[in-house]
């Protein structure tokens, strides 16, 4: 559903040009749970960033449901991106000042859902990860695992295709990390396509592919 053909991304700063990826082919298929594994900045996120339309390649092309993206408006991108994939981070990225319920509503803001109709999806979702009870805390009174269980909700909430999620486990004890990957096993069981980097093999092996990259590459 999502393939990338040659792609090559290049970081420019004021000194210094970084290939971050070189002649990427990949394709990844609908249903399935994709581990990106490699050694810390061989371009896995930027990798993952590419794939859930958050950046653009320097050459190559993507395309969605055989369509380039190339072809979309801008505006068509965004509402492209917010209806495919639903993303989640190392670090939770979570709105501090804002309850557990309204930071799982916010995706849903964006696409201008009546507030009830957000209220019941949210509730919905923030209970499958099992915190229907904590929907009126901050996040910040929730353990690590639970805030990215929280994540996981909002990511899903809009009920995207693609999960996206950059190191999941990485701010995680071993424990919360097996409930957090179990949550995303699960998701993928129920027919969310999953792409998630990660350092740790045990993890990797829980999905249905590995792939490696190496200096830019892909080696596997
Ligand atoms: N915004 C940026 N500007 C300049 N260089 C960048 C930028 N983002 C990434 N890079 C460089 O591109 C390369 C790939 O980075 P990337 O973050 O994709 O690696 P990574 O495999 O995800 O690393 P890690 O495992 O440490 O998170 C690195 O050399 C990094 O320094």
């Amino acid at each position: 559903m999502i393939r990338l053909q040659n792609i090559s991304k290049t970081y420019q700063t004021d000194k210094v040009e970084t290939l971050a990826l070189k002649d990427i082919n990949l394709h990844v298929k609908k249903g399935e749970f994709l581990s990106i594994m490699g050694p810390s900045g061989c371009g896995k996120s930027t990798l993952l960033n590419l794939i859930g339309l958050l950046d653009q390649p320097g050459t190559g092309a993507i395309s969605v449901d055989g369509k380039e993206v190339k072809s979309y408006r801008d505006k068509d991108v965004a509402q492209l991106r917010n209806r495919t994939f639903g993303f989640i981070f190392q670090s939770f990225h979570l709105i501090n000042d804002l309850h557990v319920i309204d930071n799982v509503e916010l995706p849903l803001l964006y696409r201008s859902v009546p507030a009830a109709e957000r209220r019941r999806l949210a509730k919905e979702a923030l209970e499958k990860v099992g915190l229907g009870a904590r929907m009126e805390h901050y996040p910040n009174q929730l353990s690590g695992g639970q805030q990215q269980r929280v994540a996981i909700a909002r990511a899903m909430v809009g009920k995207p295709q693609v999960l996206l999620a950059d190191e999941p486990t990485g701010n995680l004890d071993s424990q919360m990390g097996a409930e957090v990957m179990d949550h995303l096993v699960k998701l993928n069981q129920e027919g969310t396509t999953v792409v998630m980097v990660t350092h740790d093999e045990r993890e990797a092996k829980r999905g249905s592919q590995i792939i490696r990259v190496f200096d830019g590459q892909l080696v596997a």
